[in-house]
C-alpha cells in the first residue's frame, strides 16, 4: 500500500503468522472502502487479528478457511462472534458448515478486488486455492507449499489428484505469481510459480514419481489432529453459531 496526495492506494496485504503451529493467516483489504478478508485464520490469534482489523479501521466482510484443517483449530467462528457482520466461508465439497459455501469458479469480491476460487482437491477434496489475479497472487492453503506440498496420507487425500490440480490450477499460472501458502515450517514467506516449477522437489517429478514420493513420506500424525478436525468441521465453535 502507498500513499498519493495524502490517499492510501493500492492493497492493503498483511501476512500474519501463528507461531505455535507455523500457519499464515492473510489480511487483505480495499483501502478506499476497507472491506477487508481473512486468509485462514487461528483461533489462538484472534485477538490479535481483530486488534489489527480494529487498529487498521478495516471492515472484515469475509473469514475464508482454505480447507478443514488438521493441525490447529481456526478463527473463524470466533471471529463471527467478535466482528458484527462478517461472514464465515468454506468449500461446499469440505462439507463444514460455514455462512457462504464456494464452489470452482465464485469470487469474493472487496472493493474493486475479487478473489477467484480455484478448487484444488488432493491434499483434501475440499482445498481451494484463491487467487487474486489483478495482483498476482495466490493463496495456495496447503496444496502447494513452499518447495513442497501438503500431505495426502489422511482426510480424503490423494497424491494423483494433488499432482493433478497444482499442476492444472497453479503451476499453470504466469511465472511471475507470488505464492502464499497456509503453513511453511522453514521460515520462508512466499514462493513464485516460476520458483516452484523449478524448484520444488516433489512437485517437478513424474506423476508416477510423485506419488510414490507422497506414499512415503511417512510423517506423524498431527498432533492436534483429533481435536481440530471435528472442531473444525463447525468453524471452531461447537455451538449453533459456526
Ligand atoms: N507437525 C505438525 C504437522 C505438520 C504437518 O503435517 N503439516 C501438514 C499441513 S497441516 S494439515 C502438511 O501437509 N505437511 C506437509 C509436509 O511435507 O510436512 C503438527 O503436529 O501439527
Ligand atoms: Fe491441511
Amino acid at each position: 500500500m502507498s500513499t498519493v496526495s495524502g490517499k492510501e492506494t493500492g492493497l492493503l496485504f498483511r501476512q500474519l503468522l501463528d507461531y505455535k503451529s507455523y500457519t499464515y493467516t492473510y489480511l487483505l483489504a480495499d483501502p478506499v472502502s476497507r472491506i477487508a478478508v481473512l486468509i485462514d485464520p487461528v483461533i489462538d490469534m484472534v485477538d490479535r487479528d481483530v486488534a489489527l482489523v480494529r487498529d487498521l479501521g478495516l471492515d472484515l466482510k469475509y473469514a475464508v478457511n482454505t480447507h478443514v484443517h488438521a493441525d490447529h483449530i481456526t478463527g473463524t467462528g470466533e471471529i463471527k462472534k467478535r466482528v458484527a457482520g462478517c461472514k464465515s466461508l468454506i468449500s461446499k465439497v469440505s462439507t463444514a458448515k460455514a455462512d457462504v459455501h464456494i464452489s470452482e469458479g465464485d469470487v469474493i469480491k472487496f472493493g474493486p478486488y475479487q478473489l477467484d476460487c480455484y478448487s484444488t482437491p488432493g491434499h483434501t477434496d475440499g482445498c481451494m486455492s484463491l487467487v487474486l489475479r489483478s495482483e498476482g497472487l495466490v493463496f495456495t492453503g496447503d496444496a502447494v507449499l513452499i518447495r513442497g506440498c501438503g500431505r495426502t496420507d489422511f482426510q480424503q487425500g490423494d497424491a494423483g489428484k494433488l499432482y493433478d490440480s497444482v499442476h492444472t490450477k497453479i503451476l499453470s499460472l504466469p511465472r511471475f505469481f507470488k505464492l502464499y501458502p497456509a503453513h511453511d515450517y522453514t521460515g520462508q514467506t512466499s514462493s513464485t510459480v516460476g520458483e516452484e516449477l523449478q524448484h520444488n522437489q516433489r512437485l517437478t517429478r513424474t506423476r508416477d514419481e510423485f506419488i510414490k514420493i507422497m506414499h512415503n513420506l511417512n510423517l506423524p500424525y498431527p498432533k492436534q489432529i483429533d481435536k481440530a478436525l471435528p472442531a473444525n468441521m463447525v468453524c471452531g465453535v461447537f455451538d449453533a453459531s459456526q
